[in-house]
This record gives structure tokens, sequence and C-alpha cells, in this order.
């Protein structure tokens, strides 16, 4: 691609493989950014905005828009701590995938039940940084100090083998379902940091002409993350049970209700979250809701 076809464009930071992936295809979707990643080059023309996408290791991301190499970009919040880049980039909206936490894991059923009794022991990570920092504080709560200190050893993947092949007593690792600790005989003990996937700028951004384009794209994707999030529940319900079901059902701002042909009766639309629907269906039913439906939302603005 010849470089003058960048010119002007804003640049925009996707991871180019890895668990965000996917997902973060989804969403240039939803947000009808569209593309054709040939041949998978690295960088690729939107059609129909100024922008070009730059498929990058989620890992380089954080100092790429950090150093404003990049305008706007995607990894995980983790991510952005690991490359100490937290004062460099502002994160703009959480992105609801990617949820995973970063958990500090020892054998299941060994001598080690606590991070105090891990603390001075051996630990293997790919998140050097955060399990640095994290056992630096607990190393000097329990003032352990010089050849005392917790060892923390980077390895570049498959952390959780470490402590099975006798190099560490402990791990520092992402889990989101546990099969993968689970498998390698570990348990979590602690949790280092909570994580999920950002939409990111430059807190210091370099061309300021741009600002208009990543308020756009920022509105468009904060509407594919309330689409993914919510759904609408529509439900018939007499009057005199009304306020009992819209205390279940508030909505965001308000519940919709409309009258009904049949006297004393009314609908109501709400948007309550995906991940509660089913118990939401269960209360209103038991007090009184008749036709309950969820619908789901294709996008929105909200
Ligand atoms: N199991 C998981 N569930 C949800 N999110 C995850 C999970 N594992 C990793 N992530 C998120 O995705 C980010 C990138 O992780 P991933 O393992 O895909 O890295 P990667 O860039 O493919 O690196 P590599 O494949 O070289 O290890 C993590 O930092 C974390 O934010
Ligand atoms: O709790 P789970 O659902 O099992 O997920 C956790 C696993 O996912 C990540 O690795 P990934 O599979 O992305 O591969 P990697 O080891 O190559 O990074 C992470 O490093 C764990 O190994």
């Amino acid at each position: 691609m010849n470089v003058d076809a960048l010119d002007g464009r804003l640049l925009f930071a996707i991871p180019k493989k890895g668990r965000l992936y996917e997902k973060c295809i989804d969403m240039l979707s939803g947000a009808d950014i569209q593309f054709r990643r040939h041949n998978r080059l690295d960088v690729c023309l939107v059609m129909n905005h100024p922008i070009a996408l730059v498929f990058l290791p989620a890992s380089d991301i954080p100092s790429f828009v950090g150093n404003g190499n990049v305008d706007l970009g995607i990894t995980g919040h983790d991510v952005i701590l690991e490359a100490n880049m937290q004062d460099k980039v502002t994160e703009i909206q959480r992105l609801g995938f990617g949820k995973c936490a970063l958990q500090v894991q020892v054998p299941e059923g060994g001598p080690i039940k606590s991070v105090q009794e891990l603390a001075g022991k051996r630990v293997v990570t790919s998140f050097e940084v955060l399990a640095g920092a994290y056992f630096d504080n607990i190393d000097s709560e329990m003032q352990l100090t010089g050849d005392n200190k917790t060892k923390i050893q980077y390895v570049g993947g498959s952390v959780e083998a470490a402590c099975s092949l006798g190099l560490a007593d402990g791990i520092v690792d992402l889990v989101e379902s546990g099969d993968t600790m689970r498998a390698a005989g570990l348990h979590a003990i602690a949790t280092v940091l909570d994580t999920e996937a950002v939409l990111i700028k430059s807190s210091v951004p370099k061309h300021a002409h741009h600002t208009p384009l990543i308020g756009l794209i920022t509105s468009r994707i904060a509407g594919v993350v309330a689409a993914n999030r919510y759904v609408v529940c529509q439900y018939n319900i007499s009057r005199n049970q009304l306020s009992a079901a819209t205390n279940i059902t508030p909505g965001r701002r308000a519940p919709t209700i409309s009258p009904l042909e049949e006297e004393n009766w009314v609908a109501v639309s709400s948007m309550i979250e995906k991940k509660a629907a089913a118990t939401i269906m269960d209360e209103l039913v038991k007090v009184g809701a008749k036709d309950i439906m969820i619908f789901n939302l294709d996008n929105c603005r909200v």
C-alpha cells in the first residue's frame, strides 16, 4: 500500500490475533466501519470513513496509542497497566468483552494456601510488571528484603505449566472460565486485577482535526456495547399491579407505558440487562404480568 494513502486518515489499532480479535471485528461491523483485509495485511483502509485500521499485537497497542503513532485503539485494560501506559492513554469506553481476572494461582492440595505463604518464593508470569508491583506490596507488608523477596520470572506463554515443571511455586495468569487453571491442577488464592477490553485514545492527541471523528466512532461503539448489554422487555399488566411491575423493570430512564384496548390493562416496555432477563421474567410472572416478551437489539444509541 502507498504510504500517501494513509495521509490525513485516523489510525485505529486492532489486535491482530488472539482472544480479542474476533470480538473487535464484530464491534467494527456493528459500528458500520467497512473494510476488506487483503492477504492478512496489517494496515487496511476503511471504505466509508477516513480511517485506516492497523492490526497490531494487543500488547503493543498501548504504547502506539500513548505515543501518538496511532489515534485510537482497542486492547485489554490489563495490557495498558502492564505496558505502564495508564498516564499516556485515556480509556474512553469499556467494551463488555475480553472479561477475565489476573489471579495468583498455586497447586491444588499443595502446602501454599495464601499469598503471604507464597511471598518470598518463585512466581512465574507473563505479567511481570503487574505481578512485580503486587508482590512488592506483599513483600514490604511482610518485611521481606534482598534475597528473601518474591522472585518473579517472566515467561511468554503456557504459564500454567510452570508449577508442574518445577519452575515455580505459584503463577500469576489470566482466568476466564477457569478451565486452563483446573486442567493444570491449580487454584486461585488472590485476584490482582479484573480486566476487560477497552477503547483507548492518546491522552495528548497529536491530530486535533480527528476529534470529531473520534467522537463519532466512540458514540457508535457505545451503541454497539449497549445493544450487546441490554434487551427490550415488553409485557402486559393490570393497572393495580403496575407499580410492582415497574419496580422490577424501571428502565434506563423510565418505562414506556401504553394503554391496551382492554380496560384496566397496560403494556409496559423497558430496557433491561440481558444477563438479568430470566430472573426479571420470573419476578414479573409473580406480580401477574402476562405475555412477557424479550427483544434483542440490533443496534442502539442511548
Ligand atoms: N481467557 C480469556 N478470556 C477473556 N479475555 C482474555 C483471555 N485471555 C486473554 N484475554 C484478554 O486478551 C488479551 C490478549 O490476550 P491473548 O492471550 O489473546 O494475547 P495475544 O496478543 O494473542 O498474545 P499471545 O497469543 O502471543 O499470547 C489479554 O491481555 C486479556 O486482556
Ligand atoms: O480460564 P480460561 O477460560 O481457561 O482462560 C484462561 C487462559 O486464556 C489465556 O490464554 P490463551 O488461551 O489465550 O492462550 P495463551 O496461553 O497462548 O495466551 C490465559 O493466559 C489462560 O491460559
